[in-house]
């Protein structure tokens, strides 16, 4: 029986639509405004992901609903006023930032069409329509690029939850590559190096270069995430870049939530026992954030500086993320150049010319035969 169809798809399809291939960055999303009312259903969406808190559902949704809800959007929302800026919203304005950029980058390095698009796990603009939109625009092929160095279930695995539910629902999914982490690549390490280099130029250096992620539950780790081991080989790399060991250059864990074991160590009680013993300055780079965030700007160089002083410390000096920076930049296009490898947009040989000559002879065919009929 005929009805609505039970895929979407675009409707008058042709041979000649020009193709073109896209890349989809993808960063976890931010409330819209600093405030409590737009806070909430942001963490009711975030933190109602069965891949972030992994817990019997009916049970979790209760807690989350009736007590965590009720408290702390107003907590995270005079978070956020700390560190907003005029445009909105660090990590909305840096990846977008990011996203120019990246494109600009491309356009002078790929000989084919590709589009770079940007979408957010939670909140605008979503997975799915941003993808919708790719589609209309004449993209077939896709490479999704979660903007999370090392590779979480939590973070990057939820990505691709929301690119597989999307294409579920596709008639025709674009083909369709996924980059499950870049924590070893030779240029993200080099870009990492030479930041906390160029910091150290500008700003002299500390006792200690502190290398902090953003923790997971242990028991995650426990269960197969890799999450752990990626952010212990990204530091690994860092530190032999720049010929630390790892007494000068350790890592820590930060931004935990709730009651559970997560990562260790965390990163607010290194900073105290930094601060008991006597070390006056330390060097604090989140290698894990694509772009700087509430957990960078609020958690590391506010709340974290607070506690370094309060412990008997002078200075925690925070190393920017890698942001828009050129060296960030190179970086994710080494690695979309890598990924996008054997896709015609992507080869060298790649005939500007030649691809409209077979499009005007395609559509002229597509015109004699309409005549025909
Ligand atoms: C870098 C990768 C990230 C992993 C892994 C991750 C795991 C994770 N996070 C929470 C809970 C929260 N995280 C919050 C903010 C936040 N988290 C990341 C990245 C990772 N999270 C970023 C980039 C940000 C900043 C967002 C921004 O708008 O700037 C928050 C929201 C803020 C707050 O209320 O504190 C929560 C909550 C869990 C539970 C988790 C793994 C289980
Ligand atoms: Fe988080
Ligand atoms: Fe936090």
């Amino acid at each position: 029986m005929p009805g609505t169809p039970n895929y979407t798809g675009l409707a008058g399809h042709s041979h000649d639509t020009p193709s073109q291939a896209a890349v989809l960055l993808v960063n976890l999303g931010t409330p819209d405004a600093p405030t409590a009312a737009a806070v909430r259903p942001y963490l009711a969406q975030f933190l109602g992901d069965p891949r972030v808190i992994e817990y019997p559902r009916l049970l979790w949704l209760a807690i989350l609903h009736g007590v965590i809800l009720r408290v702390r959007p107003k907590r995270s929302a005079h978070a956020y006023a700390r560190i907003w800026t005029a445009d909105g919203s660090p990590l909305r304005v840096g990846s977008e930032a990011l996203a120019t950029a990246l494109q600009a980058e491309l356009a002078s390095r790929v000989a084919g069409p590709v589009r770079v698009a940007l979408a957010m796990r939670y909140g605008k603009p979503d997975v799915a329509s941003t993808i919708a939109a790719l589609q209309r625009e004449g993209v077939r092929r896709l490479l999704v690029l979660p903007l999370y160095p090392q590779y979480s279930a939590t973070s990057t695995g939820s990505v691709f939850d929301a690119v597989a539910d999307t294409v579920k629902g596709l008639r025709w999914p674009p083909e369709l590559r996924q980059v499950n982490d870049y924590h070893g690549e030779a240029s993200y390490i080099a870009a990492l190096a030479d930041s906390v280099r160029a910091h150290w130029a500008a700003n002299g250096r500390g006792e200690k270069l502190l290398m902090s992620f953003h923790g997971i539950p242990e028991r995650y780790l426990r269960a197969g995430d890799p999450y752990f081991c990626q952010c212990h080989a990204t530091a690994r790399l860092l530190r032999e870049a720049l010929g630390l060991s790892e007494d000068e250059a350790p890592i820590s864990f930060q931004s935990r939530v709730g009651r559970e074991r997560w990562l260790h160590p965390y990163t607010d009680e290194t900073v105290k026992v930094f601060g008991g013993r006597g070390i006056k300055r330390i060097d604090v780079i989140s290698p894990g954030f694509a772009v700087d965030c509430l957990e960078t700007l609020e958690e590391i160089a506010m709340q974290n500086a607070d506690f370094f002083r309060e412990a008997g410390g002078d200075t925690l000096s925070y190393i920017p993320c890698l942001n828009a920076t050129p060296a960030h930049v190179q970086a994710l296009t080494d690695l979309v150049l890598r990924h996008g490898q054997g896709w015609p947009e992507f080869s060298p040989d790649y005939d500007g010319a030649a691809a409209a000559a077979h499009l005007a002879a395609a559509r002229e065919r597509a015109r004699r035969i309409d005549g025909d009929a």
